[in-house]
């Protein structure tokens, strides 16, 4: 992509409004707008990162089994009315009528939705187990939105929802789920820790939140050191294993972790001084079984292997795509922005021409940039007539991993300098090794 011809908003100073760092990197580097109050515009640069986490949320949604589907934003009222929840749900729901003045509401979750297209078509056992999961925009008119999209009105979230015959299946599903979060959080480049966590509007009786520590988290956090040392569950982990899965919950439930609604002071102050962690931490993901919560309001029921109708056990989990983008920069950053995780970057590479219309310089670099187009490598190439300083500046702040930097004198010699942006090391070599290096 050549910046000259691109949509990147860049802010030279920080936006008041930005209270913590990933916000105002977000905004700066031209990655999101706010159109209103908790509702958020994603610009090109920040809807690339935010496909590419969305891109590995959903490989490991399906590596776990779950099958994509995608359901409207907008529901009826009167299946929350079904399952009792439409009046509990409070100000948070975002209620309003159609031209025929029929209640609807724009939807916050959609355990009732799903459900509903479960009931309509699934009837035997001989079905299950059955995880259905979509990634799409929720309403949640939340009365401090703040932080950017880290607490917004309007954000994605991948929901998941699994269907089983009996709690001890749905035990399973709920550690398939427990796993793939596992994996997910680590191939993003962050360190998730399972905490015992309360249920809320969503409900039932069994729940972790997988928090990652951040000093700006909204969430307070107790730990057990050794989350640390744990070893993330391989890719290939059998999910259809049971005691392969329940050995990972037991490992990763196996030491104290609890958020602040869950906390246990006593047993928190009974391990050894060395071996406690308090923190704050921000919640990306939250997992829940519910049992028959809303199976039995809405009868959504099964016939079992002994001819008879059995409510299906269920459970939800969710992930917040749109708090990870931040929630990444919060854990990867320094004074000049954001450091992508090569999993997330935006592009793989950016050239920067420090002499646009010197001829040796373009010649440089157009022919850097074909060569790691054609090769696949996601290049963007600033080709813009800003000043070299700026260019530098836009590089880091923007935060892709690898800067080629193409200035007159090293051209001359036939040579490009190599910047990483995460350790900041340098290397000069010609240009047939940098393209060599990276393709
Ligand atoms: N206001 C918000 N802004 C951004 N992300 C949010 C917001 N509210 C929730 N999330 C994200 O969505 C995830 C799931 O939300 S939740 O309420 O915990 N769970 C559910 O809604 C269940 N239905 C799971 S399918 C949270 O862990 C968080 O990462």
């Amino acid at each position: 992509m050549r910046l000259s011809r691109y949509f990147m908003p860049i802010l030279k100073e920080n936006p008041k409004e930005a209270e913590i760092v990933s916000h105002r990197l977000m905004l700066r580097a031209g990655m999101i707008r706010q159109q209103s109050q908790g509702i958020y515009s994603w610009l090109p640069l920040g809807k690339r990162v935010l496909d590419k986490v969305n891109g590995i949320i959903r490989q490991e949604q399906n590596r776990a089994g779950a099958i994509e589907l995608s359901m409207p934003t907008l529901q009826s009222a009167e299946l929350w009315q079904e399952s009792g929840r439409y009046d509990d749900y409070g100000k948070e729901m975002l209620r309003i009528k159609d031209r025929q003045e029929r209640p609807m509401l724009y939807g916050p979750t959609n355990e009732e939705m799903i459900t509903d297209i479960f009931r309509s078509s699934v009837k035997s056992y001989k079905n299950l187990p059955l995880n259905l999961y979509h990634i799409q925009l929720k309403f949640r008119d939340e009365i401090r939105p703040r932080f950017g999209t880290m607490r917004s009105r309007e954000f994605v979230m991948k929901d998941a929802y699994s269907f089983d015959l009996t709690k001890e299946d749905a035990e399973h599903s709920y550690r398939k789920m427990f796993t793939a979060y596992l994996r997910t959080f680590s191939r993003l480049g962050l360190r998730a820790i399972p905490m015992r966590a309360d249920t809320g509007p969503i409900g039932g009786d069994l729940s972790h939140e997988f928090i990652i520590l951040a000093d700006t988290g909204e969430s307070e956090v107790f730990s057990h050191r050794d989350f640390v040392n744990f070893d993330i569950p391989a890719e290939t982990t059998d999910f259809d294993d049971v005691a392969a899965l329940q050995a990972v919950f037991d490992q990763w439930t196996s030491v104290y972790a609890a958020t602040s609604e869950m906390h246990d002071e006593a047993a928190f102050d009974a391990l050894p001084e060395g071996e406690r962690l308090s923190a704050r931490g921000i919640e990306v993901g939250h997992i829940f079984y519910f049992g028959t919560k809303y199976s039995e309001p809405m009868g959504a029921k099964v016939q079992g292997p002994d001819g008879k109708e059995h409510l299906v056990h269920m459970g939800s989990y969710g992930i917040g795509p749109t708090r990870l983008v931040p929630a990444i920069i919060e854990a990867s950053h320094d004074e000049n922005g954001i450091i992508w995780p090569a999993s997330v970057a935006p592009f793989d590479a950016v050239i920067i021409n420090m002499k646009a219309g010197d001829a040796a310089c373009d010649a440089a670099c157009e022919r850097i940039y074909a060569a790691l187009s054609k090769a696949g490598i996601d290049t963007l190439y600033d080709d813009t007539d800003d000043r070299a300083g700026t260019k530098f500046a836009t590089a880091d702040l923007i935060g892709v991993p690898t800067q080629i930097i193409a200035g007159p004198r090293a051209v001359a010699a036939g040579e490009v300098e190599l910047k990483d942006r995460k350790t900041g090391a340098r290397e000069t070599m010609t240009i047939e090794a940098a393209i060599n290096k990276l393709t």
